[in-house]
């Protein structure tokens, strides 16, 4: 058999149906449009003018001539010209509601795209694709919730907890310490933060960021003992894509990365490994990094916080702690005083922490009685005031009493009393002795000593425990005994006499 023959005006024909397919569907759908190659309405169909209003137009000759993309939000048109791919249906929400849609590509004769048609199929998609549609909008109000938690928990966690007056205390040795921290903050040099474990480095850490120009910028924290030795050097310069298999495939950024512009807190930088130390001393210098398996040098804006309680300058005589690291370091260091230097703050510190307690544990307030507070100065704290803050939290959770006495914190005071050393008794010992707040025993036969010479004991004992405690600095130890640095100096040959 013979192929059937084409009728001659085939392409008329072909030409009419799909001029009359046009109008078929520019009758028959809610709304149509036809925008040219630069995305600009040429036309749209009656149907299509009662959306105007919603979309803020009064008229047809306001919105035709314009590009789709800034009358019609959300629309796909642009893309679809752009692109020359159909979207045969899709749902699009605007301020004028919400629409089920087609999108087709227009071309000429060598198949140049030459503009888009699109077709609002459905005004009120909802009724007949109800379900649908609601199942849609709870996912995208769940995706939304989620985007704006993440959002909100990042720059929550980033956020510095602290300001320089969240260190309580009003002592000379906490004043002089809140000064220094201010100072630092002004500038971008390098801070070492020195000091016993539960002092309060941390604190000051953020205190200083929130007070320096860098306080919009992230504070990010890094606590080198609590990361493996294997880790850390991706911890700090980041890994770049494709470096390992596994987890780390798709690459990470360190902390350095995530701290620039802002500041980074090195926590117990004393447990750095030799090796690392070289590495994070380029970057202190350089102010460069390459992450790991990148061949790629970063360059980041980070002032660098560091903290440790261990003795840096005797890791360095030991070969422990690189000197050159620890000169870099050491540009602007803070000594934070241990609790057992400022005693006069704990009734401060110890309000101050009850009422976190009772905040964070939703229970009544709690104070303190007299005898209560005479027992929290006499200890030696070397936990300081994290453990002064455990001592109040296990007396808070196991008694309901408003008041708590001396008898309920005792059980949990591991040291107590070990600050006190009797009257006239030797000043020995590791740690600054603390002077004796608990009245001698009426009948105690010392007391029936020349009074001259009970007044110079307790004073020699006082001076050998601030110079102990200020490492020897006159001017500390004369702040910490809150006497000017003349009268300090008039007393020092007591020390000999003793
Ligand atoms: N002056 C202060 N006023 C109020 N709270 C303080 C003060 N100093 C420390 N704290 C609180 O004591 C706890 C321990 O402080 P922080 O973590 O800053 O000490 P740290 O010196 O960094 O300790 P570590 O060396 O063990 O890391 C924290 O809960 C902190 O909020």
């Amino acid at each position: 058999m013979n192929p059937p023959q084409l009728p001659q005006d085939a392409d008329g024909v072909l030409r009419l149906a799909a001029q009359s397919m046009f109008e078929v569907f520019a009758q028959a759908v809610e709304g149509m449009m036809v925008v040219d190659r630069q995305h600009r309405i040429v036309w749209i169909s009656d149907g299509y003018k009662r959306f105007l209003p919603a979309l803020g137009f009064g008229h047809e000759t306001e919105f035709v001539g314009r590009r789709v993309e800034e009358v019609v939000p959300n629309t796909l048109m642009a893309q679809v010209v752009d692109q020359g791919q159909p979207m045969l249906v899709d749902l699009l929400t605007n301020k004028a509601g919400t629409f089920l849609v087609s999108r087709l590509p227009l071309r000429d004769d060598r198949g140049e795209v030459i503009g888009a048609v699109g077709m609002v199929l459905l005004d009120h998609p909802e009724t007949t694709l109800q379900p649908l549609i609601a199942k849609f909008n709870r996912l995208q109000q769940e995706l939304d919730d989620t985007r704006r938690q993440l959002a909100a928990e990042q720059v929550k966690n980033r956020r510095p907890k602290y300001s320089i007056a969240s260190f309580v205390g009003s002592s000379a040795p906490a004043l002089e310490i809140k000064r220094q921290a201010r100072r630092a903050a002004l500038s971008d040099a390098t801070v070492l933060l020195l000091g016993e474990t539960g002092t309060g480095k941390e604190l000051l850490a953020h205190a200083i960021h929130t007070a320096s120009p860098r306080a919009l910028k992230p504070l990010v924290s890094l606590n080198i003992a609590a990361v493996p030795e294997t880790l850390l050097e991706a911890e700090f310069f980041g890994v770049a894509p494709g470096a390992y298999t596994g987890a780390d495939r798709k690459g990470r950024e360190g902390k350095f990365k995530l701290a620039d512009g802002g500041t980074l807190f090195l926590d117990e930088i004393g447990d750095m490994p030799l090796p690392l130390q070289s590495k994070l001393l380029r970057v202190l210098q350089e102010q460069e990094l390459e992450p790991l398996g990148s061949n790629t040098v970063i360059r980041v804006d980070v002032r660098v916080i560091a903290a440790t309680s261990r003795d840096l300058p005797a890791m360095v005589a030991r070969g422990e702690f690189r000197a050159d690291l620890f000169y870099r370091l050491n540009v602007l260091p803070l000594r934070v005083p241990a609790l057992r230097e400022r005693l006069d703050d704990v009734e401060a510190l110890a309000e101050a922490l009850l009422e976190d307690i009772v905040r964070r544990a939703g229970m009544a307030s709690r104070s303190l009685a007299p005898d209560a507070l005479e027992l929290l100065m006499r200890q030696d704290w070397p936990g300081n005031i994290r453990e002064l803050r455990n001592v109040l939290e296990q007396a808070c959770l196991m008694g309901d009493e408003m008041l708590l006495q001396a008898a309920q914190l005792a059980p949990y005071l591991k040291h107590a009393a070990s600050a006190a050393p009797r009257l006239g008794g030797p000043a020995g010992g590791d740690r600054p002795t603390v002077l004796p707040t608990a009245e001698p025993r009426p009948d105690d036969p010392r007391l029936l000593r020349p009074l001259a010479e009970q007044i110079a004991e307790l004073e020699r004992a006082a001076l050998r425990a601030a110079l102990r405690a200020t490492g020897g600095n006159k001017l500390a130890a004369a702040k910490l005994l809150r006497m000017s640095r003349a009268s300090l100096y008039d007393k020092l040959p007591l020390l000999d006499q003793g």
